[in-house]
């Protein structure tokens, strides 16, 4: 996407050493537009970790260079193993970082450990250009359904659409994936606007997807978590579009802390609760994802503090509990198949079924 006329993808290989990795450092935004250069396992891992990078598609995009960064060093077999589990255990909720070090291992284990890095450096952009052409195939499915309700409403009722969390291009590779339907139909001159779940306690939604939204001039309102239900029982919202982490065999979709209870107060109100996604995000080894799916638990200190720039531009973190106050903070939920209307992926949209992902996705049955 472009940020002020010059196109960015959210992960890319320095063009003047060709090894490092660039990044946005994604816990500076809104406020400051700051790119981190990586080089080594180590540091791929910790930007991971703290969620300097986040975003199911593109942690795996990352950790694909992470471990090219370590194969520059060693790149005998034990040591691609190693940093390899190492980078694949940094969060364990999206399936797509587990299956992007599968795929760079499967790609490099064959291979000499001379010929390993400059090979794990073509897969890692392999693995990226894809991301990339399936985010912007999920923007065109996605599209055909905001121009539906525009169809029934006409041209001139604005299209609400309620996203929870981040699923834009600063969450993947390129275009995201719930937002990607979005810039394609404010691109197409259709009115849109959207309702941004702040998405405690990380804000992903207050920083980032309003960071995102703003940049790109499209109509957007910031709300706290807990005001969606309260918008679609008055005919605020239109749809629901969400992103995923992990979406099992039967169309159970992880995502970030709260997306349950916006599928429960869409089925409450019939209002269309739609989950975009690209086929590495499907994990077809689970079935039950409330019984099956990791759930990652972060630090208490995420919800008892809160980042934020003070009156003197100087971005800090604040406390905002007790003193000896205790915090719970699972980061992601699950919500079953049955409060999912759909499913948008690049080969197009599907019941969140077994047999939904199989009419397209035929080869993973
Ligand atoms: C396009 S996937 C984005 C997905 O990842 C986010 O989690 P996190 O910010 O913790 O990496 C969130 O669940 C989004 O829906």
């Amino acid at each position: 996407m472009k940020i002020n006329g010059t196109p960015y993808r959210s992960v890319w290989v320095d063009e003047n050493d060709g090894w490092s990795v660039h990044i946005f450092d994604q816990t500076r935004l809104p406020f400051a537009l700051e790119v981190m250069r990586l080089v080594s396992q180590d540091e791929v891992a910790h930007a991971i970790r703290t969620m300097q990078v986040r975003g199911a598609p593109l942690i795996g995009a990352v950790a694909a260079y992470g471990l090219a960064l370590a194969l520059r060093t060693d790149a005998q077999d034990a040591a691609l193993e190693d940093n390899a589990a190492m980078l694949a255990a940094t969060r364990p909720t999206a399936i797509n970082l587990r299956w992007a070090i599968e795929r760079m291992l499967t790609h490099l284990r064959p291979l000499p450990p001379a010929e390993r890095a400059q090979a794990a450096y073509a897969e890692a952009a392999r693995i990226c250009d894809e991301d990339a052409a399936q985010n912007e195939a999920i923007g065109r499915h996605g599209l055909e359904l905001l121009r539906a309700i525009a169809d029934r409403h006409g041209p001139d009722r604005t299209i609400n659409i309620l996203t929870h969390c981040n699923a834009g291009w600063i969450a993947t590779v390129d275009w995201g994936t719930a937002l990607a339907p979005i810039y394609m139909a404010h691109d197409a001159g259709l009115k849109v606007h959207v309702w941004v779940d702040e998405t405690r306690p990380r804000n992903q939604g207050a920083a980032l997807t309003a960071w995102e939204l703003g940049s790109h001039g499209v109509p957007h309102t910031v709300i706290a978590d807990n005001a969606g239900g309260h918008l679609m029982q008055h005919g605020q919202v239109d749809i629901v579009i969400v992103g995923t982490d992990r979406v099992t065999r039967s169309g159970d979709v992880a995502n970030k802390i709260g997306t349950y209870l916006k599928a429960l107060a869409a089925q409450d109100n019939a209002v269309p609760f739609w989950v975009a996604l690209p086929s590495t995000t499907i994990d077809w080894t689970v079935d039950d994802g409330i019984k099956e799916i990791p759930i990652e638990e972060r630090a208490a200190g995420e919800v008892t503090h809160v980042a934020g720039r003070d009156p003197q531009g100087k971005v800090t973190q604040v406390q905002i509990t007790p003193d000896g106050t205790n915090a719970a903070n699972p980061a992601f939920d699950v919500t079953p198949a049955r409060l999912v209307t759909g499913l948008i992926t690049e080969k197009g949209r599907c019941p969140a079924s077994q047999a939904g992902l199989l009419s397209l996705f035929p080869e993973l049955g």
